[in-house]
């Protein structure tokens, strides 16, 4: 008996242990019969419902939750699952008593025989609540990812590198066209473009085996044949123990638009709009590589800058469309005749500059090789070229010649721009020998660059400095009076002495340097006649100036020279602007407004070089001039020269029926002036009488002359 207890007793503490030890475990466990009542539960089940294991055995999970729907539910499953007699897994839902809130559960049911032979069901759950909220939250947030990618226009992938599967949404499918899609990391490959595979390949790589942003564009094939650009980035979000990425996430975009972009952009900057050949700039950038290159192989090469001659005159007569139709046909003829590390660029205009590499290392050979090229060049150039002129309805045969210019480079040489220069400088010689032409730059050319870059520095100082004079010529009447002047500018230079016009007024012109020079000379003359105002002798003299090109066709000339006259208070009319005959001509019509304008305002006008130009009756008749002066040349052979003679009558003839004086410039003997006298000359200028004088040496020959005569007559 004692025997029995000690038994009893063992095995209850045993049933003790093992319910402590069930009660420890922190989920729900529970048994039930047949109809679903509990027929044992845990601890961890009875605070869900609130209340005690003892208190649940006997009913059903409605008494405690108040949810019939839910209890009937759990009635029938675990009927069904005893029935079938198989364990088996559940997710379902029950009410925290306490709160009300839903909890959701794992739970394993399986299915037993009692001792009684029968069915029950043992329950073993699992609170998945907390999962299952995270679950769905990142479900929604990924739902909401995925809403934006697709409005925002990204693709998505998601690539798991052990399977090489890659999962994409439907935005990547219609970017890349891929739409039967195999979801595989070989088809994604499949579609990259040969050229990029490389490289998306090494990006890649980089991503998963060092960790490198993965950041790149491409191109892929889409299915369509149609090439697209993308721009791909992705990171890895899930790496094994050794560090290798096992999941890879990305977005795509589609830039080939942009691409397309950019492209036009930087051909445009780069590229001349109707050759398609480089530009100026690209040319640029292109012969300092040139020249780098040379550097290096030692190899010299050349520069060849082409013209087309009288190019403008095929605009003028078939219109711009025709010239732009010759313009293509020539650069694509020099393109053909290069080779593919050689350059043709359009420099602007008709102008085209080539640009040879590895010609030789000697430069004579070099040399040879850069005529023969050039020679091609300009031997292709002027093949006649189909033109469709928009004023014709039929092609026609258009000719044209090119002058090439040719300068040489090695590796001594430094600088491009020069470079391009002195091909410039042989070129301007190549138009002068006629054009149609291949001229090479020689160091008398260079001499002469040299020498025209340091007179332009110098010219600029001179200006600036006002390292100018004036010279006076006076000009006699009939009675040999001094009654005016001509006032002829000299440069004062500090290291060359006192240089006359020749050797810098024509290069000022063709710099614009005239225009400061041309207010210099204004303002000089009228400060002149402004300190003369009270000499008697000196106060009634006029002063001519010559006036050039620029100086009339500049748009304030005639306010500017107006501004002086006003500053220094003297009398407009004791200026005589000269004005060539040749400017004049060059626009009638304007020439007349501006010069109406002068003498309007009180300026006399004269015509300089008379005779030289295309003179005729018919536009001399619409001049506003009070002056012609007839140009020395006629001058000078009027005892020896019959027509020189004819001339020089006509002119003063001229002069009198329009009432106009008549200056005769390079007067220089007895005879000539006798001769001019006689024909009815007004006035006279020329070493004869005088050379250009310093002002001191000029005032005192007015003086004596004037004072002189007055006392004899
Ligand atoms: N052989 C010979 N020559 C004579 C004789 N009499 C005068 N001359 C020269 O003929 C030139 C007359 O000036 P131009 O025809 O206006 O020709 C001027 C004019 O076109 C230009 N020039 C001079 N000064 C100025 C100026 O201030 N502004 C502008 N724009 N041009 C000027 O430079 C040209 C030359 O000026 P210059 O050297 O001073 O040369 C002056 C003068 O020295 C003569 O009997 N025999």
């Amino acid at each position: 008996m004692e025997e029995l207890r000690k038994e009893l007793a063992k095995e209850k503490e045993k049933n003790a242990l093992l319910l402590d030890i069930i009660n420890a475990i922190p989920e729900p466990i529970f048994a039930k019969n047949w109809q679903g009542h509990f027929i044992f539960v845990n601890k961890m089940l009875a605070k869900l419902y609130n209340t005690t294991p003892e208190m649940m055995i006997g009913k059903e999970d409605t008494f405690f939750t108040g949810n019939k729907a839910q209890g009937q539910f759990f009635k029938e499953n675990v009927q069904g699952i005893m029935r079938r007699f198989e364990a088996e897994n559940v997710y379902e839902d029950t009410t925290d008593a306490k709160t009300g809130n839903i909890l959701h559960f794992h739970s394993l049911k399986i299915p037993f025989k009692n001792h009684k032979e029968e069915l029950n069901i043992v329950v073993i759950a699992k609170d998945i609540t907390e999962i299952t909220a995270l679950k769905n939250t990142a479900e929604a947030s990924a739902k909401r990812l995925k809403h934006v990618l697709e409005v925002s226009g990204e693709g998505m992938w998601d690539w798991h590198t052990q399977t090489n599967a890659v999962f994409h949404n439907s935005e990547w499918e219609r970017i890349t066209g891929i739409k039967h899609s195999e979801n595989s990391f070989a088809e994604f490959q499949n579609h990259l473009c040969s050229e990029d595979k490389l490289h998306v390949n090494q990006a890649l790589n980089a991503l998963i085996e060092h960790n490198i942003p993965y950041d790149i564009e491409f191109r892929m094939t889409r299915p369509d044949g149609k090439e697209i650009w993308v721009w791909d980035r992705g990171q890895v979000v899930e790496r094994d123990s050794n560090g290798k990425a096992l999941w890879v996430v990305g977005i795509m975009q589609d830039v080939t638009q942009a691409k397309h972009d950019q492209a036009k952009i930087n051909f445009m900057a780069f590229y001349d709009a109707l050759t398609h050949m480089p530009n100026r700039s690209l040319l640029e950038d292109r012969l300092k590589q040139a020249m780098e290159h040379t550097k290096r192989s030692g190899l010299g090469g050349a520069v060849l800058f082409i013209d087309l001659d009288q190019f403008k005159a095929l605009n003028d007569s078939y219109g711009h469309q025709s010239g732009d139709q010759l313009l293509i046909a020539v650069s694509k003829r020099i393109h053909k005749l290069l080779k593919a590390e050689d350059t043709v660029a359009r420099f602007g205009g008709d102008e085209f500059v080539v640009i040879l590499n590895d010609l030789d290392a000697n430069s004579v050979n070099a040399a040879l090789k850069a005529e023969v090229i050039a020679e091609e060049i300009r031997k292709n150039i002027s093949l006649p070229v189909a033109i469709k002129a928009s004023n014709l309805s039929t092609l026609i045969d258009y000719k044209i010649t090119a002058s090439i210019g040719i300068s040489l480079f090695n590796k001594e040489v430094k600088d491009a721009n020069q470079l391009l220069q002195l091909a410039d400088l042989a070129l301007y010689q190549a138009k002068a020998n006629g054009r149609d032409d291949c001229v090479f730059f020689d160091p008398i050319m260079q001499k002469e660059l040299s020498y025209t870059l340091e007179l332009e520095k110098d010219l600029k100082a001179a200006i600036d400095e006002e390292h100018f004079v004036l010279h006076y010529q006076p000009q006699y009447d009939r009675q040999q009076n001094i009654v005016s002047a001509e006032a002829l500018i000299r440069w004062d230079s500090p290291s060359k002495g006192l240089l006359y016009p020749i050797h810098f007024i024509d290069f000022a012109e063709e710099t614009n340097l005239i225009l400061p020079i041309g207010n210099w000379v204004i303002t000089q003359a009228c400060q002149q006649l402004q300190r003369w105002k009270s000499q008697p002798i000196l106060q009634d003299l006029q002063l001519s100036v010559n006036i050039s090109a620029k100086q009339v066709w500049h748009k304030s000339f005639v306010n500017d020279i107006i501004d002086i006259v006003k500053k220094y208070q003297v009398s407009p009319s004791q200026l005589m602007l000269e004005i060539t005959e040749s400017v004049v001509l060059k626009d009638l019509t304007e020439s007349v407004a501006k010069m109406n304008q002068l003498r309007d305002f009180g300026f006399k006008m004269s015509l300089d070089d008379f005779g030289t130009g295309y003179s005729s009756l018919g536009y001399l008749k619409s001049l506003p001039i009070d002056e012609l002066k007839i140009d020395k040349s006629f001058v000078n052979d009027i005892t020896v020269d019959e027509s020189d003679l004819i001339m020089v009558k006509a002119i003063l003839d001229l002069g009198k029926n329009f009432k106009l004086n008549v200056v005769s410039e390079g007067v220089e003997t007895q005879t000539q002036r006798d001769m001019l006298y006689d024909l009815g000359c007004n006035l006279y200028q020329g070493y004869y009488y005088s050379k250009p004088l310093p002002l001191e040496n000029f005032v005192s020959v007015v003086q004596n002359t004037n004072a002189l005569v007055a006392i004899s007559s």
